[in-house]
């Protein structure tokens, strides 16, 4: 069992939401929240003095919607938009938008391919391709002549995704900016995910002395993790 290197009381706990606290599901609506989960993060806040976070992918309010009241700060999109405590204001940075004539160009593909989601963030899109594989095609011939860097933006392949992120924003440096507010300051990061953006946040934990693991590499899937998240919400696998 894998157990974090120091105590609750030295410990932050941020953890990635998709593939991670829920396990992936056809559309992002449809997502489900393990019976317990809710209560084991709650005992976790309680026990961190409040230091739990969820950095996701996700905007923030769709956390809110599953996670009612549950962490006490929020990093969505990547860390686009941070919500430092449970009553503040959501930062939000001052990013490029995406172009029109690209939006309307992949909801023209989504039109032609029903199953096909396209998720509009504050500084960027997802093309959800999981219910209609075949349009995948489409969408990379359509992206592979957008000048993306030169918006401001890059591609990011997602799980049956393609993810159109801004520059220079990741699940890396919304952790440091966590870490560096109360109840989070002073404390080691744990961070956990189980996707290719979530090795950021897993390399910023480690740097930070802290600690990053990654499902499968570390947890064989996310019920594993749910249950060893569980046993660390009743104060089973940390070190004195
Ligand atoms: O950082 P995360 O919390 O892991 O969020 C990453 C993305 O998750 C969502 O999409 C993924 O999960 C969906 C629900 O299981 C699934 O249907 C989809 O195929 C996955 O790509 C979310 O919709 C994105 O906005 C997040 O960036």
């Amino acid at each position: 069992m894998i157990q974090v290197p120091f105590s609750p009381s030295r410990a932050a706990l941020l953890l990635d939401f998709d593939g991670t606290l829920v396990d992936i599901a056809p559309t992002p609506d449809s997502v489900r929240v393990p019976e317990g989960l809710i209560a084991d993060l709650l005992r976790l806040r309680d026990m961190l003095d409040g230091a739990l976070a969820i950095i996701t992918g996700r905007p923030i309010i769709q956390i809110d919607h599953f996670l009612p009241g549950v962490p006490y700060a929020v990093a969505g999109e990547h860390g686009v938009v941070v919500r430092h405590a449970p009553d503040q204001r959501i930062r939000e940075r001052d990013l490029p938008r995406v172009p029109k004539d690209w939006a309307d160009a992949v909801e023209k593909i989504a039109a032609e391919h029903p199953g096909v989601g396209i998720e509009h963030k504050k500084a960027g899109m997802v093309l959800h391709y999981r219910r209609a594989p075949e349009a995948e095609a489409d969408f990379r011939a359509l992206i592979s002549v957008w000048p993306v860097d030169q918006h401001g933006f890059h591609l990011q392949d997602a799980q049956m995704a393609i993810e159109l992120r801004p520059l220079g924003i990741d699940k890396g440096k919304a952790l440091e900016e966590l870490m560096a507010e109360a109840p989070f300051a002073g404390r080691l990061p744990v961070f956990a995910g189980d996707d290719v953006t979530d090795r950021d946040g897993v390399r910023a934990a480690r740097r930070m002395g802290g600690a990053g693991w990654l499902i499968p590499d570390d947890f064989p899937d996310a019920a594993t993790f749910r249950r060893w998240l569980h046993d660390l919400s009743e104060g089973r696998g940390w070190a004195a």
